[in-house]
């Protein structure tokens, strides 16, 4: 085998909570994570030496800049591996946007590379090298839907809902760093109730999923960006059965039971904002790679 296509999704926070700032500055989560069928295609090509990366965003870096190139030289490192790699990334996942865009590249590259040069690593393996490049990193790897705790190393899977979902970027970057730097982790006004959304998830639940989407992180990027709130608001108006920001934002995702909701919601918010997808949420099942 001398090339290999993987889809890396884009995920969605159906919750998220901080409990505390460490030392180190990062943050203890607790959060539940959905993937959605947004994906970048990663087409990764043996060469004879070297990493090489292209992309049809010119947004991206192309060096080591790149998640995606870190990742390819971690398992070049870890595995001993003495070949090169070219990688394509088809860029479809908004960048900055609360989505995971770059943490998915990086973990589709290791699960890619994994199988390209017969590592035969196990996933779990493979998860615990990826902390080290991202706090995402390893949920993108395991996929579907889970609950993330730690920093976002610590994964159980859990049962995940099979909804339309849609996402809406407003035309801003939002840097994860300082959302999190903005968090006054001792005055959180409302934090989620988390085991009530895992029970929920658990029973099929939606009417308490949706009631009870909560991500801690929220107040303070619609501090920075207002146009946040103004999409959620515009989101429940097109009939979202439930609607919250993603991760660190600016993205917004509505939830839809019905087909017709969602498309009519997509086609009216597709009239001011050029970022506005239409998916389906995905449970990690699919072989598709
Ligand atoms: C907001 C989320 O996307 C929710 O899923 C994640 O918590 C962030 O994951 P990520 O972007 O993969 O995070 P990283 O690239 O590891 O970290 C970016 C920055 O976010 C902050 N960060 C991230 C994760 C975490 N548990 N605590 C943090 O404080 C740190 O300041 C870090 O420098
Ligand atoms: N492969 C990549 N895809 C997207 N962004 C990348 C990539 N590699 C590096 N970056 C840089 O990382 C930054 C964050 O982009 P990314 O799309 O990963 O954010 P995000 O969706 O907010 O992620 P998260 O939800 O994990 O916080 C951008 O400024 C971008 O230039």
């Amino acid at each position: 085998m001398d090339e290999i296509k993987v889809r890396g999704r884009a995920k969605i926070n159906l919750s998220l909570d901080v409990l505390r700032r460490r030392e180190d500055g990062y943050h203890e989560v607790k959060m539940i994570m959905h993937q959605v069928d947004l994906y970048d295609e990663i087409i990764l090509k043996n060469i004879e030496e070297g990493i090489i990366l292209e992309s049809d965003c010119e947004y991206i870096p192309t060096d080591e800049g790149n998640i995606a190139y870190k990742a390819a030289k971690l398992m070049m490192e870890q595995f001993g591996i003495e070949k090169g790699v070219h990688i394509y990334i088809n860029k479809n996942i908004p960048v900055a946007a609360g989505l995971a865009g770059g943490s998915t590249d990086a973990a589709a590259v290791m699960i890619g590379l994994n199988e390209l040069w017969g590592i035969g690593a196990e996933k779990e393996k493979l998860m615990k090298l990826g902390v080290a490049l991202g706090a995402d990193v390893p949920f993108c790897i395991l996929g579907g839907a889970a609950l993330s705790e730690g920093i976002g190393e610590l994964l159980t899977p859990i049962e995940g809902i099979n909804e339309w979902v849609v996402l809406c970027k407003p035309n801003i970057s939002v840097s994860t760093a300082s959302v999190y730097k903005n968090l006054d982790v001792e005055n959180i006004e409302k934090h989620p109730d988390t085991d009530k959304m895992l029970t929920a998830l658990g029973n099929k639940d939606l009417q308490t999923v949706v009631e009870n989407l909560c991500n801690v992180l929220e107040p303070v990027t619609e501090k920075m960006h207002p146009i946040v709130r103004e999409i959620k608001i515009k989101m429940m108006q097109y009939h979202a059965f439930g609607s919250l920001m993603s991760g660190s934002g600016p993205t917004v995702f509505g939830i839809y039971k019905d087909y017709s909701k969602a498309k009519s919601a997509y086609e009216n918010l597709s009239r001011v904002y050029n970022q506005v997808y239409l998916v389906k949420t995905y449970d990690g099942r699919k072989i598709d790679t």
